[in-house]
């Protein structure tokens, strides 16, 4: 059994304050959610006051990024793995599209921050997805394939236990258009696949595959209910406690 994950990737929102504020407003409505690890990434400036605050909770947190290299040095605006650990991460998501898009991110270097992260002893969630123009020339798989193969290279088998995949399609992320549980499901399938093929079938089995791109409480039961989909990276619904509350605490059946 795999045991999903609701992760809320708050991006570049929130100061210290509220940070900790949601994060405090979020803490009892998700303390009877056992079914799943829940997981919030603030921005870095505020990943250790919240994690102050939600020591022995079941709320973990991630960095929202890393840098590539592992070893402390000359690299200016750059967090180091190991620090967001030091600051209170467990987490870290990894290749965003976002990252890929706006700065530039190519599966060469999102693979080194892959490396770092699992060197860092922080559990990576390696982002992955194809754009609206991708999808409609029909390449949605190979980009995904491509995307899988370049960020988990070099990765040993024990390595390949501890990470998370987020597969985001562009075209849903903040666009209020979420792919349909079926649309997702076709491809989580398939990355379980390449997964399988590319490294170990039994590895494929444990290997949890969220879902992200517009999901909100009225539309999270469906996403969940289908056999590939392990859980899901919140961005907008995610900012208020409420809302990202009523996701956790999606109805089971
Ligand atoms: O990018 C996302 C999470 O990482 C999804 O964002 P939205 O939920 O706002 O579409």
């Amino acid at each position: 059994m795999r045991r999903p994950v609701i992760a809320g990737n708050w991006k570049m929102h929130k100061f210290i304050a509220d940070s900790v504020a949601t994060a405090l407003a979020l803490k009892p409505l998700v303390a009877n959610a056992n079914h799943c690890e829940v997981i919030i990434a603030p921005v870095f400036t505020a990943i250790k006051s919240v994690a102050d605050r939600l020591e022995g909770s079941n709320i973990k947190i991630a960095g929202q990024d890393c840098a590539p290299e592992k070893k402390h040095g000359a690299h200016t605006g750059e967090v180091a793995a190991d620090m967001l650990r030091d600051a209170g991460a467990s987490y870290v998501i990894v290749g965003h599209s976002e990252r890929r898009q706006h700065y530039a991110e190519t599966d060469t270097m999102i693979n080194r921050k892959m490396h770092a992260a699992i060197a860092a002893g922080l559990i990576p969630i390696l982002c992955i997805g194809e754009t609206l123009a991708q999808r409609e020339a029909g390449i949605a798989e190979r980009v995904v394939r491509g995307q899988i193969e370049g960020g988990l290279r070099e990765l040993t088998a024990s390595d390949l236990e501890h990470i998370i995949i987020a597969y985001e399609p562009v075209w849903a992320i903040g666009t209020g258009r979420t792919a349909t549980p079926e649309q997702a499901q076709q491809m989580h399938s398939f990355i379980r696949r390449v997964f399988a093929e590319k490294f170990d079938e039994e590895a494929s089995r444990r290997l949890r595959i969220l879902y992200g791109g517009s999901v909100r409480p009225d539309n999270i039961a469906g996403l969940m209910a289908q056999p590939d989909i392990d859980g899901a990276l919140v961005g907008g619904a995610s900012l208020e406690a409420e809302t990202f509350a009523r996701i956790v605490n999606y109805d089971r059946g």
